[in-house]
């Protein structure tokens, strides 16, 4: 979609987004800056807070050049629609944006010891306004089923919480993810816990998830 075409689609239309810096967009380190929460089972989330300033023009330029489907998913036994549109870059795939190479080298660089294993694929997820929303679910259909992993998420665009509990029940807990903002699931998170993005009723913008993951992990 062109920029004009985005705009007349309404796509474009995120007030209160002004994240566009002067010397361009810039990832904030992480060593030191990534807040970890650990969950029970041995799952945890790491919060790092605006570790991409300055990256209007990457939500811009994923939403116009990002090819999108609706997505069908495997939620537990059955194949449901999942109101989002969705993009997937296997491992080896050419990125739509050097900046996610750089934010998946910045990851690789961080997580190395702990992953013990590079982050090799990418997916995009975008949510076009409050009614779009990921039910809950775990990150199972690959080795997440069975083994430790992390799932690394990078948010851009409007401000949706992204909820955690356990799976089989339990009070969840809710982690902003907003405008640059990093989060990361590890442990046995996908398989111990469940998550999701709910629906929410307040005016919302458009949101871009783009989630790094260890090749097999889906
Ligand atoms: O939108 C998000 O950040 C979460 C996406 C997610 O959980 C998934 O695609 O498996
Ligand atoms: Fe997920």
């Amino acid at each position: 979609m062109t920029t004009k075409a985005l705009e007349q689609s309404g796509l474009f239309d995120q007030p209160g987004l002004f994240d566009v810096a002067a010397d361009g967009p810039q990832f904030e380190p992480l060593g030191g800056h990534v807040h970890r929460t650990e969950l029970t089972d041995g799952a945890w989330v790491d919060v790092r807070p605006g570790w991409l300033t300055g990256s209007d023009e990457l939500l811009h330029t994923l939403l116009a050049v990002v090819p999108r489907r609706a997505e069908r998913r495997q939620m537990y036994d059955r194949v449901v629609a999942v109101p989002r549109l969705v993009s997937f870059y296997e491992q080896g795939a050419a990125l739509p944006d050097p900046l996610l190479a750089a934010a998946r080298a910045a990851l690789d660089d961080h997580y190395r010891d702990e992953l013990r294993e590079p982050f090799t694929t990418a997916g995009l997820c975008c949510y076009r306004d409050g009614s779009d929303s990921v039910a809950w679910h775990g990150d199972t259909i690959g080795r997440g089923r069975t083994e430790d992993t992390m799932v690394a998420i990078l948010s851009l665009g409007a401000d949706r919480p992204l909820l955690l509990r356990p799976r089989g029940g339990g009070p969840s807990m809710r982690f902003a993810a907003g405008h640059g903002d990093l989060l990361v699931m590890g442990g046995s998170c996908q398989r111990t816990w469940e998550h999701c993005i709910p629906k929410t009723l307040r005016p919302t913008g458009t949101r871009v998830s783009v989630q790094f993951r260890p090749c097999g992990v889906r």
